[in-house]
């Protein structure tokens, strides 16, 4: 089994038990009354500045524990104030040690949108995300059937959320895109190996139309690696250990949106 195998196995184990818990009604019972969810490709490609999209990470299977995280909360709000597009929230709990409980609490402490970052492969995922308030669900093309990556994005959208649609590789880009995806994440962790190549996005990125808002995912320890991928075409930047490592993260964040909105790529980006 690879790395990807075995922890969807975890993931299907562990929905099976919400699922004995929280019928599929009572999540669409609890997402009717929730606001509509905030629309995020416009918020990520813009042609002005490369957005940050901060995350909250405990843990992950390649490092281990990256930082203790005993509000994620309040580690949001500092995400916000500043200046991240978009706060992602690992609800994966065997290897990233996340939960439906801190995207709870990110929830409620910011304004800006929420991804629900997990190995989604059953539609309850997708209710359960926007039933707990996520305006955003990722997708891995790695983990999907075509038919059913499809699928997703459509029930996706139709509940008013957007899909982060992730591919690492050429043809799983075209994938996304065959999917309707209109957001694209370009991994830079191999998730076979959890090697990290930063000249993935560059390689890959060509694949994807203009429309398309790209995302290149992991491996930014600092402003230099934005500007590095906002050169080759990034519209925004996802970013985990370095932000949660950080002992100030808002100044951390703030750092990176200023090297996305620095006017050396304002040429670049017309
Ligand atoms: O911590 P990093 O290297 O900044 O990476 C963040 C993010 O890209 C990474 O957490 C991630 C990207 N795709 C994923 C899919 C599942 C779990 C985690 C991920």
């Amino acid at each position: 089994m690879t790395v990807l195998e075995e922890i969807v196995a975890g993931v299907q184990e562990d929905v099976a038990a919400r699922k004995a818990v929280t019928s599929l009604d009572a999540l669409k019972a609890r997402a009717a009354e929730l606001p509509h969810a905030k629309s995020c490709h416009d918020r990520l490609k813009r042609a002005d500045a490369v957005q940050v999209i901060a995350e909250v990470k405990r843990a992950s299977p390649s490092k281990g524990d990256l930082a203790p995280i005993p509000d994620p909360g309040s580690l949001a709000a500092a995400y916000e104030a500043g200046g991240a597009a978009i706060v992602s929230v690992l609800t994966e709990e065997r290897r990233f040690k996340g939960s439906l409980a801190d995207l709870d609490a990110v929830r409620a402490k910011v304004d800006i949108p929420v991804l629900r970052k997990d190995f989604v492969v059953t539609p309850y995922q997708i209710w359960e995300a926007r039933a707990h308030g996520a305006d955003l669900v990722l997708l891995i093309v790695a983990a999907l059937e075509q038919t059913v990556l499809t699928s997703f994005v459509e029930r996706i959208h139709s509940l008013g959320m957007s899909a982060l649609v992730e591919a690492h590789d050429a043809e799983e880009a075209r994938r996304a895109v065959d999917a309707g995806a209109q957001i694209v994440g370009i991994n830079a962790r191999n998730l076979h190996t959890l090697e990290v190549d930063r000249a993935t996005f560059s390689a890959v990125v060509d694949v994807l139309p203009d429309r398309v808002a790209k995302v290149a995912e992991s491996g930014v320890r600092g402003s230099h690696d934005v500007l590095d991928y906002a050169r080759v075409g990034a519209d925004a930047v996802l970013v985990g250990e370095s932000l949660v490592r950080s002992a100030d993260p808002r100044a951390a964040v703030a750092d990176l949106v200023a090297a996305g909105a620095h006017p050396a790529l304002r040429a670049l980006r017309h």
